[in-house]
């Protein structure tokens, strides 16, 4: 798939030029209360446009559809994601996100086994408020989240009401999600028309997987 994105003009990566950690980029905790919270670290992958072209360009995207009850209408039907969708086990997952994981893995002390990615081809793709179904298996699951292309505005609100947190992600930065954050908040990827096309490589823990 060929995408009109201008990456920027610093390969960056390891020593092949391979997209890869930066070990000196050190998360910072954002607090949202007392049990939830957002790590950011602002590029944390160099040489993040060439995992962007390779993933655009290689990855087996889909289009999900999901059955959805309307209460407006008070019956189900079929709404088609704006987004594409793809997903691994991480050993099955293509460079760099195994060696990726292991990092994170180290880092947060739980064992990040599943890759999932989401591509927002233009402004138009987008997530809507959701808290992720980690939470129906795990009390207080960590999800990591690479931004790879185009920046984009990533939402966080409390269930229960109360002031949105808005944060920007851009190529190569990692954004955390822990504590309650999946049970207690919610979180959203907006329409924001003229953005380029995004990738977000999501990582998450002990996870069975998506559901037939
Ligand atoms: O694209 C993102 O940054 C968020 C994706 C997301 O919320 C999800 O995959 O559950
Ligand atoms: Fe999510």
């Amino acid at each position: 798939m060929t995408v009109a994105w201008t990456p920027s003009l610093f390969g960056g990566g390891d020593t092949a030029g391979n997209p890869a950690v930066d070990p000196a980029v050190v998360p910072r905790r954002i607090v949202l209360d007392d049990r939830s919270w957002v790590d950011l670290a602002p590029a944390w992958i160099t040489g993040a446009d060439a995992w962007f072209d390779a993933i655009t360009a290689e990855a087996p995207w889909g289009q999900r559809q999901r059955r959805m009850y309307d209460p407006a209408r008070r019956e189900a039907s079929t709404v088609i994601e704006p987004r594409l969708t793809c997903g691994w086990r991480v050993e099955e997952a293509p460079d760099p996100a195994p060696a990726v994981a292991a990092v994170l893995s180290a880092r947060y002390g739980v064992r990040f086994d599943r890759v999932a990615c989401n591509f927002y081809r233009d402004g138009q793709d987008s997530v809507a408020w959701h808290g992720d179904r980690v939470r129906f298996t795990h009390e207080a699951p960590i999800v990591a989240i690479v931004s790879l292309g185009a920046p984009r505005r990533f939402g966080l609100r409390p269930l229960g009401g109360g002031a949105a947190t808005r944060l920007t992600v851009a190529g190569g930065d990692l954004l955390v999600m822990g504590g309650r954050c999946q049970h207690e908040w919610q979180h959203t990827v907006p329409k924001w028309p003229g953005a380029g096309p995004r990738v977000s490589v999501t990582f998450r823990h002990d996870d069975p997987g998506p559901r037939p």
